[in-house]
């Protein structure tokens, strides 16, 4: 079985505990009187290389990362350094998130929010709209095409962005014919975790311009910005560099400043 298969069985069961603890319904109805989600596609697409900063407490690949006490404290800095959006990290067995990390970061700041975890059902998706997220994470690799497209179509429903995850040809493939927007090239193999930052420069031709092209993992600092960038990334999505560091603030505004430059900004 692969990592990312056990995951997925752990999300499962988990989700199972809450969907008898939180009926569908109620969700429902607490989502009601929740905001309708931001513009995350008008964000991605300024001009220049955009930083999406993840709250990361640990990973499959590395074990833990960093303490992480206070998840809205974290996103503050990354808010202030200039971070697009924040990609927030809910899986509680491998990366040590929750929905209430999520929630903590809505309440500290306005900065579009995504919810980072392994989706396999629309409760899912509105269990991110009422913990205040803007966007959700759909992994090719985790779905079947019916799974994906229905999943696609439901959180634009909600008015939630999917950023569509993918790995491989196939896969970029299957997230076009599902309708993605926004699509996120992992240079991470999912099933055997390694990194590979070329994925991106193989992937990115693949996707046509008038989608937005996020460049995920392995992002050390701006130089690795700067080469995404120059294989045509619009945004870069960075977690362990930032959580590792000792001053997030200045590493999301280190890395600003790359995607800023007037040759990114004028690209287009
Ligand atoms: O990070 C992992 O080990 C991992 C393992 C299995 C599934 C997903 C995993 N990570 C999710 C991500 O893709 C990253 O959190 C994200 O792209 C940031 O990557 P990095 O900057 O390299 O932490």
């Amino acid at each position: 079985m692969s990592v990312l298969d056990e995951i997925v069985d752990g999300v499962r069961a988990d989700l199972a505990d809450r969907q008898a603890a939180t009926p569908l319904e109620e969700l429902k109805e607490r989502a009601r009187s929740v905001p309708r989600p931001q513009d995350v596609v008008a964000a991605l697409r300024r001009p220049g290389v955009q930083v999406i900063a993840e709250v990361k407490r640990s990973s499959p690949s590395k074990g833990p990362l960093a303490e992480i006490a206070d998840p809205a404290a974290l996103a503050r800095d990354y808010a202030a350094g200039g971070a697009a959006l924040i990609s927030v990290l809910t899986e509680r067995r491998r990366f040590n998130g929750s929905l209430d990390d999520l929630a903590a970061v809505r309440a500290a700041v306005s900065t579009p929010l995504l919810r980072k975890d392994f989706v396999v059902t629309s409760y899912q998706l509105w269990e991110a709209l009422v913990h205040g997220a803007d966007a959700v994470l759909l992994i090719v690799a985790a779905l079947d095409q019916d799974a994906l497209v229905s999943l696609v179509e439901r959180a634009q429903s909600l008015g939630l962005t999917p950023l569509v995850e993918v790995h491989t040809e196939e896969e970029v493939g299957r997230a076009l014919d599902a309708g993605a927007t926004v699509i996120g090239v992992n240079a991470r193999d999912l099933k055997t975790l390694q990194v590979d930052r070329d994925t991106f420069a193989r992937l990115a031709p693949l996707i046509p311009a008038d989608r937005v092209r996020v460049a995920e993992s392995g992002v050390r600092g701006p130089h690795d910005l700067l080469a995404y960038a120059g294989h045509g990334a619009d945004a870069v999505l960075v977690g362990e560099s930032l959580v590792r560091g000792r001053h997030p603030r200045d590493a999301v505004a280190d890395l600003v400043t790359a995607g800023a430059h007037p040759a990114l900004r004028d690209r287009n």
